[in-house]
């Protein structure tokens, strides 16, 4: 089957881009490309993305012609399957003939699948799929051709039996030669919505407008002929025309109208090296690259599932004591399902990444199987349906896009090639043993504890199925992972509102990170200095620093926050927000990470909780954003303890005027301000009351300092305390420690994600 060729054995469509080769010479694994991007990345909208995919020439002639293609490849299957059943009489024999030609199609993958990738990646693309698709061309018009002859029925089905084989055997040399090309012709950003509409047109536009104009033309030609035979002019076998002339369209297209598909960089890959050489290393490559690896299992998990999805659907509906109708409903749910995934799935998930939401969505598909096997009514069913397809379509989405995008021209052909092969392999399977399977045993009665329980094989295999897709998924998620350490859901969340998590940036510190925190005057500047004396008096380095202004910008940014001017001039709190998060991400970077790198104590009078307590709750701004910002400015740097001097305001504020020093611009606020300022503060501590030591500021600075310096010498005995600092020792685990939310950086510019 060709492009978007229709039928049990699906392959991926990919029409995508890699203007970027550079993969496997930028010094990563072989043959693996630089990560793909969301296509959200770059801010369009989904027209404006759609109209910069489809104003690349080679792409949109490409597309053009292989919507045709597809379209003559619905018709063509509808139309050989039904030609060869009216060849012959008798139901048996006509379900025989229908059925054969569709195993047929299927039976090539088995034997030249691998193969054919190893053509793809040696000889020019273009000219591999110019002359596949002439030989289509020749096979797919010998059909009809036959029987116009006047050959008997049993030769004529023979000889379409043959011509498909022979017709499939081609495609799977077309296939990767096509797969494989695409990703050259467009830039990478544009990668995701060129599948989009590839898929959309291959499995949504075309298979509809195969089958209207497949139900338009036998009403003509019924209209014109009554019952009369009229030979050539059958529907059958007009469509089997209009599909040998589409893959003539589609050569001649190919190789005059879109020679970028031969690339200008000479042969790829290593052609001194012999087929089987190549056809080893394809297969050496798949199995040691953890990315292709999780594709491959991810993939071939969702067909067996699929598979088992379609063997079991007519017993399933039946379950459901809803007769055929229903078969079809589910049927068709599934279809919409599908194209909302593919349709919806990149604007909902936006900048998710792509490897992650690839392992997800064949979870989703996955449960989704289990929801079905326990759906009790058609109401339920038809939910789980379209939640299959939605889950399916996403991870066909997002695997086209990784496997066209990520892996290096020189070896995409053979990848493809398996996964075509295994898809086929694996589906054609799940169909015929599931459909056996619930044939053979049917529903059983089971008597537990003479419940007279009634156990429907269909659903038992579905929820094998959907169990065993859930540990594909996972394990195809792992297996990919790019943000090691981050959760899942909540990635998930913040990717759904445009801030997807990334990993606090890898940083292994040696000493010990402690920030106090607390209302105006609050003691904290007095128990800095007192702890600093006591640690010093103990042989430690310590770093006395406070924010804002520990460092030369922080000096001006202070200046800015404290002693602003009022009036219209004065600081809006977004740009308060956003110098307090400049002059902290100067202080982590040229103060604090350097100081801990080195094993030194680090006492902070202030840092984060100051803004989510300060421009969160004091100026209303949204909290989580804020705790973002910091979080960005950081790289994700937690303190080892948090000391919160918990004190009314108006004690604090009072302390601060006897202090005599003037007042600044936040101290000078409304005590309701500093009200919600120390609420927040509590709350902050009372979400992680581990790494918080809350103390009673209304106490004497002498009865404070003590259980502060014995809390910081129970962190050195105690590791596990806080995160596991300990004063001299590297505490945190080599590569990526699990983190908690807080720790985690929720990346808006996407750009700035993907700096190299
Ligand atoms: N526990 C305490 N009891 C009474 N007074 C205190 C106590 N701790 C500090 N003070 C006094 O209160 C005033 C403010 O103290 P300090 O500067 O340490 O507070 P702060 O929290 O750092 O203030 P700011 O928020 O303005 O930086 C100082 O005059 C200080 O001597
Ligand atoms: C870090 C930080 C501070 N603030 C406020 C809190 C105080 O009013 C001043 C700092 O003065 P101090 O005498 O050094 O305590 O700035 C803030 O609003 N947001 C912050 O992130």
């Amino acid at each position: 089957m060709g492009s978007g060729e229709p039928g049990a054995g699906q392959h991926l469509e990919v029409a995508a881009i890699d203007t970027n080769q550079s993969g496997a010479a930028g010094g990563k694994t072989p043959g693996a490309a630089p990560s793909t991007p969301p296509a959200a990345q770059v801010d369009l909208t989904g027209y404006q993305a759609l109209r910069s995919v489809l104003r690349i020439r080679p792409f949109r002639r490409l597309w053009l012609v292989l919507g045709a293609a597809s379209f003559g490849d619905w018709f063509g299957l509808l139309a050989t399957s039904i030609f060869a059943a009216a060849q012959v009489s008798g139901d048996t024999a006509k379900g025989a003939a229908f059925g054969g030609v569709i195993a047929v199609r299927l039976l090539p993958a088995l034997i030249l699948g691998p193969v054919a990738g190893v053509l793809a990646d040696r000889f020019d693309r273009r000219l591999t799929m110019a002359i596949c698709d002439i030989l289509r061309f020749v096979l797919f018009a010998s059909i009809p051709m036959v029987a116009l002859l006047g050959a008997r029925g049993g030769v004529v089905v023979g000889w379409a039996a043959i011509a498909t084989f022979l017709i499939e055997t081609i495609t799977l040399i077309w296939i990767p030669a096509k797969e494989a090309a695409v990703p050259n012709l467009i830039p990478r950003t544009r990668l995701e919505m060129a599948n989009q509409l590839t898929l959309i047109t291959t499995y949504g536009i075309t298979p509809i407008l195969a089958a209207l104009s497949a139900a338009a033309l036998e009403a003509l030609v019924r209209g014109i002929s009554g019952n009369e035979s009229l030979g050539w002019a059958e529907p059958a076998q007009i469509a089997l025309w209009i599909n040998a002339f589409s893959r003539l369209a589609t050569a001649l297209v190919v190789f005059f109208g879109i020679k970028e598909i031969s690339g200008r960089d000479g042969p790829r890959g290593r052609p001194e090296q012999g087929m089987l050489r190549q056809f080893v290393d394809g297969w050496k490559f798949i199995g040691k690259t953890p990315l292709v690896r999780g594709l491959v299992l991810g993939i071939l998990g969702a067909f067996a599932g699929g598979g088992i999805v379609i063997g079991t659907a007519r017993f399933f509906a039946s379950s459901l004591g809803a007769g055929d109708a229903a078969f079809y409903l589910l049927f068709g749910a599934i279809f919409v399902g599908l194209s909302l995934g593919i349709g919806l799935g990149p604007m909902i998930v936006r900048e998710m990444s792509r490897r992650r939401w690839f392992g997800m969505s064949i979870v989703l598909a996955s449960a989704s199987v289990l929801f079905l096997a326990v759906a009790l009514h058609l109401s339920m069913a038809m939910l789980g349906a379209i939640l299959v397809g939605a889950g399916a379509g996403m991870a066909f989405l997002a695997g086209t896009t990784l496997l066209g995008g990520e892996i290096a021209d020189d070896v995409r052909g053979r990848v493809f090639a398996v996964v075509q092969t295994g898809t086929r392999l694996v589906l054609m399977l799940a169909i015929s043993v599931s459909s056996v399977l619930v044939g053979v045993a049917g529903s059983r009665e089971l008597n537990i504890a003479n419940l007279g329980i009634s156990v429907s094989s269909t659903r038992l295999l579905l929820l094998v199925a959907g169990i065993a897709g859930i540990f594909a998924g996972i394990s195809a998620f792992r297996q990919m992972d790019d943000k090691p350490g981050v959760p899942v859901l909540l990635d998930l969340w913040g990717s759904i509102r445009g801030r997807p998590l990334s990993p606090a940036e890898p940083f292994t510190s040696a000493g010990l990170f402690v920030v106090f925190e607390g209302g105006e005057g609050a003691g904290k500047s007095t128990q800095v200095t007192r702890l600093a004396e006591a640690l010093r008096a103990q042989g430690r380095e310590v770093v006395v620093t406070r924010e804002p202004g520990a460092t030369g910008v922080g000096k001006r940014i202070r200046g800015l926050v404290l002693d602003g001017t009022e009036g219209p001039e004065s600081l809006s709190p977004r740009a308060e927000a956003l110098l307090y998060a400049a002059d902290r991400a100067q202080h982590v970077a040229t103060v604090v990470r350097p100081a801990l790198a080195r094993g030194a104590v680090v006492i902070s009078d202030r840092y984060v909780d100051s803004s989510l307590a300060y421009q969160g709750a004091g100026r209303t701004l949204p909290v989580d954003e804020v705790s973002w910002l910091s979080s960005w400015a950081t790289g994700g740097l937690k303190p080892d303890l948090v000391v919160l001097l918990d004190v009314d305001p108006v004690v604090g504020l009072a302390r601060v005027a006897e202090r005599g020093a003037g007042i600044d611009r936040l101290e000078n606020e409304a005590v309701e301000f500093h009200e919600r300022v120390r609420y927040a503060f509590l709350d902050l501590a009372a979400a992680d009351p581990k790494r918080y030591l809350v103390l009673d500021a209304s106490q004497s600075a002498v009865e404070i300092a003590p259980t502060v310096l014995a809390r910081v010498d129970g962190l050195r005995a105690d590791p596990t305390d806080s995160g596991g600092a300990e004063l001299g020792k590297v505490p945190d685990p080599p590569g990526q420690p699990r983190l908690s939310e807080d720790e985690l950086v929720s990346v808006m510019d996407s750009e700035w994600e993907r700096r190299p």
